[in-house]
């Protein structure tokens, strides 16, 4: 039944302000570079890597596209560090968050990425896994590696479900 699925949001700056950030060329960020021959879109995102030796580290994530309705059985955070998704192949993607309730997550969201939307997941934010929509896709990920536990999961006694999304 429709009426059990998660809603999907369309991904905006705003709604997804106590998440993290939006990756993409928002005007108000933009100053000129290079002679005028570049538009800069400034400081979208800022990356934290907490706890001695943690590095930045770049990575690229090749995501197998997710099938649907699908069943959020788990959510994760990473306490020490944020986590950025920009995709590579021009699709939209889901993102899927929660507020912290007591130190659990609390009934997901659903925003519905662009092509030419990232995201960046401030540390110990409540987020799934990459998913991935329509075909096998490539995503640059910034993310923090280093010593400590940087995976917190947990597991809902009731899963939450997600429809096909119509991008
Ligand atoms: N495991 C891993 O690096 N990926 C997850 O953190 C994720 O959010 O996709
Ligand atoms: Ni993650």
């Amino acid at each position: 039944m429709a009426d059990d699925f998660l809603p999907i949001e369309p991904l905006s700056r705003e709604a997804f302000a106590p998440f993290g950030d939006v990756i993409d060329p928002d005007p108000a960020s933009m100053r000129l570079i290079n002679g005028g021959t570049t538009r800069r879109f400034d400081a979208l995102a800022r990356v934290e890597a907490y706890g001695e030796d943690a590095e930045v580290v770049i990575s690229i994530f090749r995501g197998e596209p997710r099938r649907f309705p699908y069943l959020v059985t788990m959510m994760e955070r990473h306490p020490l560090g944020s986590q950025s998704f920009s995709p590579l192949s021009g699709r939209p993607f889901l993102v899927v968050v929660s507020e912290d309730r007591d130190g659990i997550p609390a009934v997901p969201r659903v925003f519905l990425a662009s092509g030419g939307q990232g995201v960046n997941y401030r540390s110990n934010v409540w987020h799934h896994p990459l998913m991935t929509l329509g075909a096998v896709s490539d995503f640059l990920v910034v993310d923090r590696l280093g010593p400590g536990n940087n995976l917190e999961e947990y597991f809902f006694d009731t899963p939450y479900l997600i429809g096909e999304p119509t991008p």
